[in-house]
Protein backbone atom coordinates (compact mmCIF):
# COMPACT_ATOMS: atom_id res chain seq x y z
CA UNK A 1 0.00 0.00 0.00
CA UNK A 2 1.29 3.80 -0.92
CA UNK A 3 2.30 4.26 2.89
CA UNK A 4 4.92 1.89 2.99
CA UNK A 5 8.49 1.86 1.92
CA UNK A 6 8.61 -1.63 0.08
CA UNK A 7 12.26 -1.28 -1.44
CA UNK A 8 13.30 -4.41 0.63
CA UNK A 9 9.97 -6.38 -1.58
CA UNK A 10 12.41 -7.71 -4.46
CA UNK A 11 13.61 -11.23 -5.28
CA UNK A 12 16.79 -11.62 -2.79
CA UNK A 13 18.30 -12.22 -6.43
CA UNK A 14 17.98 -8.88 -7.47
CA UNK A 15 20.44 -7.84 -4.40
CA UNK A 16 22.98 -10.64 -5.03
CA UNK A 17 22.87 -9.49 -8.87
CA UNK A 18 22.96 -5.50 -8.07
CA UNK A 19 26.07 -5.97 -5.90
CA UNK A 20 27.69 -8.21 -8.51
CA UNK A 21 26.79 -5.39 -10.99
CA UNK A 22 28.32 -2.77 -8.61
CA UNK A 23 31.78 -5.24 -7.98
CA UNK A 24 32.06 -5.56 -11.88
CA UNK A 25 31.49 -1.47 -12.74
CA UNK A 26 28.23 -1.89 -14.75
CA UNK A 27 26.48 0.10 -12.10
CA UNK A 28 26.20 3.34 -14.28
CA UNK A 29 25.72 1.20 -16.64
CA UNK A 30 22.70 2.05 -18.64
CA UNK A 31 20.06 -0.26 -19.13
CA UNK A 32 16.50 -0.89 -20.81
CA UNK A 33 13.78 -3.04 -19.42
CA UNK A 34 10.42 -3.88 -20.98
CA UNK A 35 6.90 -5.30 -18.92
CA UNK A 36 5.17 -7.16 -21.28
CA UNK A 37 3.12 -10.30 -20.86
CA UNK A 38 2.46 -13.11 -23.43
CA UNK A 39 -1.30 -14.42 -23.27
CA UNK A 40 -4.54 -12.81 -22.12
CA UNK A 41 -6.18 -14.82 -19.22
CA UNK A 42 -8.93 -16.38 -19.92
CA UNK A 43 -8.70 -16.76 -23.73
CA UNK A 44 -9.68 -13.17 -23.77
CA UNK A 45 -8.79 -10.67 -27.27
CA UNK A 46 -7.38 -7.73 -24.70
CA UNK A 47 -6.21 -6.95 -21.05
CA UNK A 48 -6.92 -4.04 -18.97
CA UNK A 49 -2.85 -2.10 -18.19
CA UNK A 50 -2.99 -0.77 -14.77
CA UNK A 51 -0.97 -0.58 -11.18
CA UNK A 52 1.03 2.19 -12.97
CA UNK A 53 0.01 4.35 -9.32
CA UNK A 54 1.63 1.51 -6.98
CA UNK A 55 4.98 2.11 -9.25
CA UNK A 56 5.11 5.78 -9.00
CA UNK A 57 4.29 5.51 -5.62
CA UNK A 58 6.99 2.70 -4.98
CA UNK A 59 9.39 4.67 -7.18
CA UNK A 60 9.13 7.45 -5.35
CA UNK A 61 10.07 6.51 -1.91
CA UNK A 62 12.57 4.28 -3.14
CA UNK A 63 15.54 4.23 -0.43
CA UNK A 64 16.61 1.41 1.94
CA UNK A 65 16.77 2.13 5.72
CA UNK A 66 19.50 1.24 8.52
CA UNK A 67 17.71 -1.62 9.60
CA UNK A 68 17.79 -2.66 5.46
CA UNK A 69 21.06 -2.52 5.22
CA UNK A 70 22.20 -4.37 8.67
CA UNK A 71 19.74 -7.23 7.88
CA UNK A 72 21.76 -7.21 4.49
CA UNK A 73 25.01 -7.18 6.20
CA UNK A 74 24.12 -10.13 8.70
CA UNK A 75 23.66 -12.04 5.35
CA UNK A 76 27.59 -11.55 4.94
CA UNK A 77 26.95 -12.10 1.22
CA UNK A 78 27.03 -8.40 0.10
CA UNK A 79 30.47 -6.10 -0.14
CA UNK A 80 30.92 -3.15 2.62
CA UNK A 81 31.22 -0.48 -0.38
CA UNK A 82 27.79 -2.00 -2.14
CA UNK A 83 26.36 -1.45 0.94
CA UNK A 84 27.47 1.86 1.77
CA UNK A 85 26.38 3.13 -2.27
CA UNK A 86 22.69 1.43 -0.89
CA UNK A 87 22.42 3.96 1.93
CA UNK A 88 22.58 7.43 -1.08
CA UNK A 89 20.47 4.42 -3.36
CA UNK A 90 17.53 6.44 -4.97
CA UNK A 91 15.85 6.24 -8.82
CA UNK A 92 17.78 8.40 -11.03
CA UNK A 93 16.52 6.87 -14.10
CA UNK A 94 13.47 7.47 -17.15
CA UNK A 95 10.13 5.28 -16.47
CA UNK A 96 7.48 5.10 -19.38
CA UNK A 97 4.11 3.40 -19.65
CA UNK A 98 1.13 3.22 -20.87
CA UNK A 99 -1.91 4.65 -18.81
CA UNK A 100 -4.04 2.72 -16.67
CA UNK A 101 -6.75 1.63 -18.02
CA UNK A 102 -5.28 1.33 -21.44
CA UNK A 103 -6.28 -1.92 -23.59
CA UNK A 104 -3.12 -4.02 -24.19
CA UNK A 105 -2.23 -7.38 -26.28
CA UNK A 106 0.48 -9.80 -25.63
CA UNK A 107 4.18 -8.83 -26.66
CA UNK A 108 4.18 -5.19 -26.62
CA UNK A 109 5.68 -2.89 -23.52
CA UNK A 110 3.09 -1.66 -20.83
CA UNK A 111 6.25 -0.50 -19.33
CA UNK A 112 9.37 0.54 -20.33
CA UNK A 113 12.45 1.31 -17.96
CA UNK A 114 15.50 3.19 -18.76
CA UNK A 115 18.06 3.25 -15.82
CA UNK A 116 21.61 2.22 -14.40
CA UNK A 117 21.37 -1.22 -14.48
CA UNK A 118 21.28 -2.00 -10.44
CA UNK A 119 17.98 0.41 -10.24
CA UNK A 120 16.57 -0.97 -13.04
CA UNK A 121 17.25 -4.36 -11.88
CA UNK A 122 16.21 -4.13 -8.39
CA UNK A 123 12.72 -2.60 -8.74
CA UNK A 124 11.91 -5.53 -10.72
CA UNK A 125 9.75 -7.54 -8.75
CA UNK A 126 7.95 -4.51 -7.42
CA UNK A 127 6.89 -3.65 -10.95
CA UNK A 128 5.86 -6.91 -11.96
CA UNK A 129 3.95 -7.77 -9.21
CA UNK A 130 1.83 -4.19 -9.18
CA UNK A 131 1.30 -4.43 -13.04
CA UNK A 132 0.61 -8.27 -12.66
CA UNK A 133 -1.55 -8.19 -10.27
CA UNK A 134 -4.10 -5.30 -11.06
CA UNK A 135 -3.87 -5.88 -14.31
CA UNK A 136 -5.43 -9.22 -14.16
CA UNK A 137 -7.93 -8.18 -11.59
CA UNK A 138 -8.84 -5.04 -13.92
CA UNK A 139 -8.93 -7.63 -17.22
CA UNK A 140 -11.60 -9.88 -15.22
CA UNK A 141 -13.83 -7.01 -13.65
CA UNK A 142 -13.71 -5.57 -17.45
CA UNK A 143 -15.12 -9.14 -18.85
CA UNK A 144 -17.68 -9.36 -15.68
CA UNK A 145 -18.73 -5.61 -16.67
CA UNK A 146 -19.36 -6.87 -20.21
CA UNK A 147 -21.16 -9.83 -19.66
CA UNK A 148 -23.62 -7.48 -16.94
CA UNK A 149 -24.63 -5.56 -20.76
CA UNK A 150 -24.59 -1.77 -19.01
CA UNK A 151 -25.92 -3.39 -15.38
CA UNK A 152 -24.17 -2.38 -12.03
CA UNK A 153 -21.11 -4.42 -10.71
CA UNK A 154 -20.10 -4.17 -7.12
CA UNK A 155 -16.87 -5.83 -6.06
CA UNK A 156 -17.70 -7.52 -2.80
CA UNK A 157 -14.44 -9.56 -2.37
CA UNK A 158 -12.44 -8.48 0.31
CA UNK A 159 -12.97 -11.19 2.58
CA UNK A 160 -12.19 -13.50 0.06
CA UNK A 161 -9.34 -11.63 -1.05
CA UNK A 162 -5.63 -13.26 -0.79
CA UNK A 163 -4.29 -11.02 1.72
CA UNK A 164 -4.49 -6.87 2.50
CA UNK A 165 -3.32 -5.64 -0.67
CA UNK A 166 -5.50 -8.19 -2.96
CA UNK A 167 -8.51 -6.76 -1.40
CA UNK A 168 -7.90 -3.05 -0.95
CA UNK A 169 -5.84 -2.93 -4.31
CA UNK A 170 -8.02 -5.61 -5.83
CA UNK A 171 -11.15 -4.01 -5.21
CA UNK A 172 -9.04 -0.10 -6.95
CA UNK A 173 -8.13 -2.09 -10.26
CA UNK A 174 -12.26 -3.67 -10.38
CA UNK A 175 -12.98 -0.16 -10.41
CA UNK A 176 -10.51 0.36 -13.58
CA UNK A 177 -12.19 -2.53 -15.22
CA UNK A 178 -15.48 -0.85 -14.63
CA UNK A 179 -17.37 -2.20 -11.60
CA UNK A 180 -19.19 0.72 -10.28
CA UNK A 181 -18.19 0.52 -6.41
CA UNK A 182 -16.46 -1.61 -3.62
CA UNK A 183 -17.70 -3.07 -0.62
CA UNK A 184 -14.33 -2.17 0.53
CA UNK A 185 -14.53 1.00 2.76
CA UNK A 186 -10.49 1.42 2.85
CA UNK A 187 -10.33 1.04 -1.43
CA UNK A 188 -12.12 4.56 -0.67
CA UNK A 189 -10.59 5.99 1.77
CA UNK A 190 -7.38 5.56 -0.16
CA UNK A 191 -8.32 5.70 -3.68
CA UNK A 192 -11.80 7.49 -3.92
CA UNK A 193 -13.19 4.23 -5.20
CA UNK A 194 -17.09 4.55 -4.11
CA UNK A 195 -17.82 2.41 -1.05
CA UNK A 196 -21.10 0.80 -0.31
CA UNK A 197 -23.45 -2.24 0.40
CA UNK A 198 -26.47 -3.77 1.45
CA UNK A 199 -26.44 -6.23 5.41
CA UNK A 200 -25.72 -9.91 6.02
CA UNK A 201 -27.56 -12.31 6.83
CA UNK A 202 -26.52 -11.67 10.71
CA UNK A 203 -28.73 -8.14 10.46
CA UNK A 204 -31.80 -10.26 9.61
CA UNK A 205 -31.19 -13.32 12.63
CA UNK A 206 -30.47 -10.69 15.17
CA UNK A 207 -33.81 -9.18 15.47
CA UNK A 208 -36.71 -10.96 16.73
CA UNK A 209 -38.24 -11.28 13.08
CA UNK A 210 -37.34 -10.62 9.45
CA UNK A 211 -40.09 -7.53 9.21
CA UNK A 212 -38.67 -6.25 12.36
CA UNK A 213 -34.47 -6.06 10.68
CA UNK A 214 -35.99 -4.63 7.52
CA UNK A 215 -38.41 -2.09 9.27
CA UNK A 216 -35.14 -0.99 11.30
CA UNK A 217 -32.75 -0.90 8.46
CA UNK A 218 -35.00 1.41 6.21
CA UNK A 219 -35.34 3.58 9.86
CA UNK A 220 -31.63 3.95 9.99
CA UNK A 221 -30.68 4.46 6.31
CA UNK A 222 -33.35 5.52 4.09
CA UNK A 223 -31.47 6.26 1.31
CA UNK A 224 -30.33 3.59 -0.92
CA UNK A 225 -31.61 0.34 1.03
CA UNK A 226 -31.09 -2.94 0.24
CA UNK A 227 -32.82 -5.64 2.51
CA UNK A 228 -31.12 -9.11 2.00
CA UNK A 229 -34.24 -11.56 1.77
CA UNK A 230 -33.14 -14.90 1.67
CA UNK A 231 -32.10 -16.05 5.53
CA UNK A 232 -35.56 -18.17 5.91
CA UNK A 233 -37.41 -18.12 2.48
CA UNK A 234 -37.13 -15.54 0.21
CA UNK A 235 -40.22 -15.73 -1.71
CA UNK A 236 -42.42 -16.91 1.34
CA UNK A 237 -41.41 -14.35 3.45
CA UNK A 238 -37.82 -12.13 2.49
CA UNK A 239 -40.20 -10.51 -0.61
CA UNK A 240 -43.24 -9.87 1.28
CA UNK A 241 -41.48 -8.62 4.60
CA UNK A 242 -39.39 -6.63 2.21
CA UNK A 243 -42.23 -5.34 0.40
CA UNK A 244 -43.95 -4.53 3.85
CA UNK A 245 -40.76 -2.33 5.25
CA UNK A 246 -41.10 -0.49 1.66
CA UNK A 247 -44.20 0.91 1.55
CA UNK A 248 -44.45 1.11 5.64
CA UNK A 249 -41.24 3.33 5.64
CA UNK A 250 -39.94 4.32 2.55
CA UNK A 251 -42.94 5.39 0.26
CA UNK A 252 -44.64 7.71 2.64
CA UNK A 253 -41.36 9.87 2.95
CA UNK A 254 -41.31 9.89 -0.91
CA UNK A 255 -38.56 7.29 -1.39
CA UNK A 256 -38.12 5.75 -4.16
CA UNK A 257 -34.44 4.02 -4.62
CA UNK A 258 -34.67 0.85 -2.60
CA UNK A 259 -33.84 -2.88 -3.39
CA UNK A 260 -33.99 -6.75 -2.21
CA UNK A 261 -30.52 -8.92 -2.60
CA UNK A 262 -30.84 -12.54 -3.70
CA UNK A 263 -28.23 -14.24 -2.35
CA UNK A 264 -28.56 -18.28 -3.00
CA UNK A 265 -31.21 -20.66 -4.90
CA UNK A 266 -31.90 -20.63 -8.22
CA UNK A 267 -31.14 -17.20 -9.08
CA UNK A 268 -32.89 -16.60 -12.34
CA UNK A 269 -36.41 -17.97 -10.58
CA UNK A 270 -36.09 -16.25 -7.80
CA UNK A 271 -35.66 -12.96 -9.36
CA UNK A 272 -38.26 -13.24 -11.93
CA UNK A 273 -40.56 -14.39 -9.48
CA UNK A 274 -39.54 -11.49 -6.85
CA UNK A 275 -39.56 -9.21 -10.26
CA UNK A 276 -43.48 -10.14 -10.68
CA UNK A 277 -44.32 -9.78 -6.46
CA UNK A 278 -42.55 -6.81 -6.13
CA UNK A 279 -44.46 -5.53 -9.61
CA UNK A 280 -48.49 -6.22 -8.50
CA UNK A 281 -47.30 -4.35 -5.14
CA UNK A 282 -46.81 -0.94 -7.17
CA UNK A 283 -42.79 -1.48 -6.40
CA UNK A 284 -41.73 -1.11 -9.80
CA UNK A 285 -39.01 1.41 -9.18
CA UNK A 286 -37.60 -1.52 -6.68
CA UNK A 287 -34.19 -2.60 -7.91
CA UNK A 288 -33.01 -6.08 -7.71
CA UNK A 289 -29.63 -7.42 -6.95
CA UNK A 290 -27.47 -10.97 -7.07
CA UNK A 291 -24.88 -12.32 -5.22
CA UNK A 292 -23.32 -15.44 -4.49
CA UNK A 293 -20.38 -16.52 -6.21
CA UNK A 294 -21.04 -15.25 -9.92
CA UNK A 295 -18.56 -14.57 -13.03
CA UNK A 296 -18.89 -13.28 -16.26
CA UNK A 297 -20.54 -17.29 -17.57
CA UNK A 298 -22.90 -17.01 -14.59
CA UNK A 299 -24.44 -13.62 -15.22
CA UNK A 300 -24.14 -13.83 -18.80
CA UNK A 301 -26.27 -17.35 -18.09
CA UNK A 302 -28.59 -16.01 -15.78
CA UNK A 303 -29.33 -12.84 -18.55
CA UNK A 304 -30.08 -15.84 -21.19
CA UNK A 305 -32.48 -17.45 -18.95
CA UNK A 306 -34.36 -13.85 -18.45
CA UNK A 307 -33.39 -13.05 -14.82
CA UNK A 308 -34.38 -9.89 -13.59
CA UNK A 309 -30.95 -8.19 -12.14
CA UNK A 310 -29.97 -4.63 -11.97
CA UNK A 311 -27.20 -5.23 -9.66
CA UNK A 312 -24.38 -8.06 -9.33
CA UNK A 313 -22.26 -8.24 -6.28
CA UNK A 314 -19.62 -9.89 -7.07
CA UNK A 315 -16.96 -11.41 -4.81
CA UNK A 316 -14.23 -14.08 -4.80
CA UNK A 317 -13.70 -15.18 -8.47
CA UNK A 318 -13.06 -11.06 -9.10
CA UNK A 319 -10.92 -10.63 -6.47
CA UNK A 320 -8.81 -14.04 -6.92
CA UNK A 321 -9.25 -13.85 -10.28
CA UNK A 322 -10.30 -17.46 -9.87
CA UNK A 323 -10.33 -18.76 -13.50
CA UNK A 324 -7.07 -17.91 -14.60
CA UNK A 325 -5.17 -16.52 -11.59
CA UNK A 326 -1.89 -15.55 -13.06
CA UNK A 327 -1.29 -12.14 -15.40
CA UNK A 328 2.10 -13.52 -16.78
CA UNK A 329 3.98 -10.09 -17.52
CA UNK A 330 7.86 -10.06 -17.69
CA UNK A 331 10.37 -8.05 -17.66
CA UNK A 332 13.09 -7.98 -20.00
CA UNK A 333 16.41 -6.50 -20.73
CA UNK A 334 16.02 -5.27 -24.20
CA UNK A 335 19.16 -3.24 -24.80
CA UNK A 336 22.24 -1.67 -22.77
CA UNK A 337 24.29 1.62 -23.84
CA UNK A 338 27.53 1.59 -24.50
CA UNK A 339 29.92 3.71 -22.36
CA UNK A 340 29.71 6.34 -25.84
CA UNK A 341 25.81 6.13 -24.86
CA UNK A 342 24.90 4.10 -28.04
CA UNK A 343 22.18 2.40 -27.59
CA UNK A 344 22.97 -1.72 -28.24
CA UNK A 345 20.17 -3.75 -28.81
CA UNK A 346 19.73 -7.30 -26.82
CA UNK A 347 17.87 -10.24 -27.11
CA UNK A 348 16.68 -13.16 -25.26
CA UNK A 349 16.35 -16.67 -27.20
CA UNK A 350 13.95 -19.41 -26.96
CA UNK A 351 13.32 -22.93 -28.61
CA UNK A 352 9.88 -21.77 -27.87
CA UNK A 353 9.23 -18.82 -30.83
CA UNK A 354 6.55 -16.79 -28.93
CA UNK A 355 9.30 -16.68 -25.84
CA UNK A 356 11.79 -14.67 -27.69
CA UNK A 357 12.17 -11.29 -27.08
CA UNK A 358 11.33 -8.11 -29.36
CA UNK A 359 14.73 -6.39 -28.61
CA UNK A 360 15.86 -2.56 -28.48
CA UNK A 361 14.28 1.35 -26.44
CA UNK A 362 11.34 0.95 -28.73
CA UNK A 363 8.07 3.08 -29.36
CA UNK A 364 4.68 1.33 -29.06
CA UNK A 365 2.43 3.08 -31.63
CA UNK A 366 -1.36 2.60 -31.56
CA UNK A 367 -3.31 3.16 -35.16
CA UNK A 368 -6.56 4.08 -35.45
CA UNK A 369 -9.40 3.48 -38.74
CA UNK A 370 -10.02 7.98 -38.87
CA UNK A 371 -13.32 6.63 -40.16
CA UNK A 372 -15.02 4.46 -38.41
CA UNK A 373 -11.93 5.59 -35.15
CA UNK A 374 -11.71 1.76 -34.08
CA UNK A 375 -8.07 0.40 -33.54
CA UNK A 376 -6.50 -1.32 -36.81
CA UNK A 377 -3.35 -2.64 -35.09
CA UNK A 378 -0.13 -1.69 -32.98
CA UNK A 379 3.37 -1.41 -34.15
CA UNK A 380 6.58 -1.51 -32.28
CA UNK A 381 9.17 0.73 -33.63
CA UNK A 382 12.96 2.14 -32.42
CA UNK A 383 12.92 4.79 -30.32
CA UNK A 384 13.97 7.24 -33.41
CA UNK A 385 11.20 6.18 -35.72
CA UNK A 386 8.68 8.54 -36.48
CA UNK A 387 5.41 7.58 -38.22
CA UNK A 388 4.04 10.17 -41.02
CA UNK A 389 0.43 9.89 -40.95
CA UNK A 390 0.04 11.82 -44.01
CA UNK A 391 2.05 8.75 -46.23
CA UNK A 392 0.55 5.41 -46.45
CA UNK A 393 1.77 3.08 -43.90
CA UNK A 394 2.14 -1.14 -44.29
CA UNK A 395 2.48 -2.72 -41.57
CA UNK A 396 3.20 -7.01 -41.86
CA UNK A 397 3.04 -9.42 -39.48
CA UNK A 398 5.73 -10.35 -38.03
CA UNK A 399 5.69 -14.32 -38.13
CA UNK A 400 4.05 -14.19 -41.71
CA UNK A 401 6.05 -11.35 -43.47
CA UNK A 402 4.09 -11.80 -46.57
CA UNK A 403 0.71 -10.77 -45.13
CA UNK A 404 1.10 -6.83 -45.19
CA UNK A 405 -1.81 -4.32 -44.73
CA UNK A 406 -1.45 -1.20 -46.16
CA UNK A 407 -3.15 2.09 -43.95
CA UNK A 408 -3.60 5.49 -45.60
CA UNK A 409 -6.71 7.40 -43.36
CA UNK A 410 -5.42 7.07 -39.84
CA UNK A 411 -4.33 7.87 -36.75
CA UNK A 412 -1.05 7.11 -35.31
CA UNK A 413 -1.07 7.02 -31.17
CA UNK A 414 2.07 7.00 -29.22
CA UNK A 415 0.93 4.53 -26.17
CA UNK A 416 3.91 4.90 -23.80
CA UNK A 417 4.05 8.12 -22.09
CA UNK A 418 6.63 9.41 -20.02
CA UNK A 419 6.64 8.80 -16.54
CA UNK A 420 9.73 9.39 -14.59
CA UNK A 421 12.70 11.82 -16.60
CA UNK A 422 15.89 11.70 -14.73
CA UNK A 423 14.15 10.15 -11.24
CA UNK A 424 11.66 12.94 -11.38
CA UNK A 425 8.19 12.16 -11.91
CA UNK A 426 6.75 14.52 -14.96
CA UNK A 427 3.53 12.85 -15.50
CA UNK A 428 0.36 13.55 -13.12
CA UNK A 429 -1.59 10.90 -12.07
CA UNK A 430 -5.03 10.89 -13.05
CA UNK A 431 -8.11 10.46 -11.01
CA UNK A 432 -9.63 7.00 -10.41
CA UNK A 433 -12.83 7.96 -11.80
CA UNK A 434 -10.43 9.48 -15.37
CA UNK A 435 -8.96 6.06 -15.14
CA UNK A 436 -12.26 4.16 -15.63
CA UNK A 437 -13.37 6.47 -17.81
CA UNK A 438 -10.36 6.18 -20.02
CA UNK A 439 -10.60 2.70 -19.79
CA UNK A 440 -14.11 2.73 -21.33
CA UNK A 441 -13.39 4.83 -24.00
CA UNK A 442 -10.52 2.71 -25.57
CA UNK A 443 -12.02 -0.43 -25.03
CA UNK A 444 -15.44 0.64 -26.99
CA UNK A 445 -12.68 1.54 -29.58
CA UNK A 446 -11.86 -1.71 -30.09
CA UNK A 447 -13.70 -3.96 -32.88
CA UNK A 448 -16.41 -6.36 -31.73
CA UNK A 449 -14.59 -8.97 -32.99
CA UNK A 450 -11.36 -8.63 -30.50
CA UNK A 451 -13.90 -8.11 -27.70
CA UNK A 452 -15.98 -11.75 -28.02
CA UNK A 453 -15.06 -13.90 -25.37
CA UNK A 454 -14.90 -16.89 -27.15
CA UNK A 455 -11.84 -17.06 -29.48
CA UNK A 456 -11.91 -13.15 -30.48
CA UNK A 457 -9.81 -12.16 -33.73
CA UNK A 458 -5.97 -12.06 -32.78
CA UNK A 459 -5.29 -8.30 -32.96
CA UNK A 460 -2.36 -7.18 -34.79
CA UNK A 461 1.01 -6.43 -32.47
CA UNK A 462 3.57 -5.97 -35.35
CA UNK A 463 6.74 -5.11 -35.68
CA UNK A 464 8.78 -2.17 -37.94
CA UNK A 465 10.83 -3.20 -40.80
CA UNK A 466 13.79 -1.92 -39.04
CA UNK A 467 12.90 -3.44 -35.65
CA UNK A 468 12.05 -6.57 -37.65
CA UNK A 469 15.70 -6.65 -39.12
CA UNK A 470 17.49 -5.86 -36.07
CA UNK A 471 15.50 -9.03 -34.56
CA UNK A 472 16.40 -11.37 -37.33
CA UNK A 473 20.47 -10.29 -37.28
CA UNK A 474 20.41 -10.60 -34.01
CA UNK A 475 18.65 -14.04 -33.78
CA UNK A 476 21.29 -14.84 -36.67
CA UNK A 477 24.58 -13.46 -34.60
CA UNK A 478 23.38 -15.15 -31.12
CA UNK A 479 26.03 -16.88 -30.06
CA UNK A 480 25.43 -18.92 -26.42
N1 LIG B 1 -30.36 -19.90 -12.51
C1 LIG B 1 -29.09 -20.14 -12.34
N2 LIG B 1 -28.33 -20.52 -13.38
C2 LIG B 1 -27.03 -20.78 -13.22
N3 LIG B 1 -26.40 -20.67 -12.05
C3 LIG B 1 -27.10 -20.28 -10.99
C4 LIG B 1 -28.45 -20.00 -11.07
N4 LIG B 1 -28.88 -19.64 -9.86
C5 LIG B 1 -27.82 -19.70 -9.03
N5 LIG B 1 -26.73 -20.07 -9.69
C6 LIG B 1 -25.35 -20.23 -9.20
O1 LIG B 1 -25.20 -21.55 -8.70
C7 LIG B 1 -24.17 -21.58 -7.71
C8 LIG B 1 -24.57 -22.38 -6.50
O2 LIG B 1 -25.88 -22.12 -6.11
P1 LIG B 1 -26.67 -23.16 -5.19
O3 LIG B 1 -28.10 -22.88 -5.32
O4 LIG B 1 -26.21 -24.53 -5.43
O5 LIG B 1 -26.13 -22.86 -3.75
P2 LIG B 1 -26.60 -21.80 -2.73
O6 LIG B 1 -27.78 -21.09 -3.26
O7 LIG B 1 -25.40 -20.97 -2.38
O8 LIG B 1 -27.01 -22.69 -1.54
P3 LIG B 1 -27.35 -22.18 -0.11
O9 LIG B 1 -28.85 -22.10 -0.07
O10 LIG B 1 -26.81 -23.26 0.75
O11 LIG B 1 -26.70 -20.86 0.13
C9 LIG B 1 -23.84 -20.13 -7.41
O12 LIG B 1 -22.64 -19.81 -8.08
C10 LIG B 1 -25.01 -19.38 -8.01
O13 LIG B 1 -24.63 -18.06 -8.42
O1 LIG C 1 -20.02 -15.07 -3.36
P1 LIG C 1 -19.17 -13.90 -3.67
O2 LIG C 1 -19.11 -13.60 -5.13
O3 LIG C 1 -17.83 -13.97 -3.02
O4 LIG C 1 -19.92 -12.57 -3.08
C1 LIG C 1 -19.81 -12.16 -1.77
C2 LIG C 1 -20.53 -13.09 -0.82
O5 LIG C 1 -20.14 -12.74 0.47
C3 LIG C 1 -21.27 -12.69 1.31
O6 LIG C 1 -21.56 -13.94 1.84
P2 LIG C 1 -21.05 -14.43 3.25
O7 LIG C 1 -21.59 -15.81 3.40
O8 LIG C 1 -19.55 -14.29 3.40
O9 LIG C 1 -21.66 -13.44 4.31
P3 LIG C 1 -23.16 -13.09 4.68
O10 LIG C 1 -24.01 -14.19 4.24
O11 LIG C 1 -23.16 -12.94 6.13
O12 LIG C 1 -23.47 -11.84 3.94
C4 LIG C 1 -22.37 -12.26 0.36
O13 LIG C 1 -23.61 -12.59 0.88
C5 LIG C 1 -22.03 -12.98 -0.92
O14 LIG C 1 -22.63 -14.21 -1.00
O1 LIG D 1 -22.65 -5.21 1.04
C1 LIG D 1 -22.83 -6.38 0.73
O2 LIG D 1 -23.93 -6.83 0.39
C2 LIG D 1 -21.68 -7.35 0.76
C3 LIG D 1 -20.44 -6.97 1.11
C4 LIG D 1 -19.41 -7.88 1.12
C5 LIG D 1 -19.66 -9.17 0.77
N1 LIG D 1 -20.90 -9.55 0.44
C6 LIG D 1 -21.91 -8.66 0.43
Amino acid sequence: MQRENLSMLCDFYELTMSNGYFLNGFYKRNTYFDVFFRTVPDGGGFAIAAGLEQIVHYIEQLHFEEEDIEYLRSKKLFDEKFLTYLREFKFTGDIYAVPEGTPVFPNEPILTVRAPAIEAQLIETFVLLAINHQSLIATKAKRIVRAAQGRVVLEFGSRRAQGADGAVIGARAAYIGGCAGTACTLTDELYGVPAGGTMAHSWVQMFDSEYEAFKTYCELYPDNTTLLVDTYNTLKSGVPNAIRAFKEILLPKGITNFAIRLDSGDIAYLSRQARNMLDEAGLSCCKITASNALDEHLIRDLLMQGACIDTFGVGERLITARSAPVFGGVYKLVAIEAPDGTIVPKIKVSENTSKITNPHFKKLYRFFDNESGKALADELCIYDEVIDPDTPHTIFDPNATWKTKTLTNFTAKELQVPIFKNGKRVYELPSIHDIQAYCTEQVGLLWDEVQRFENPHTYYVDLSRRLWDIKRLLLQDCKS
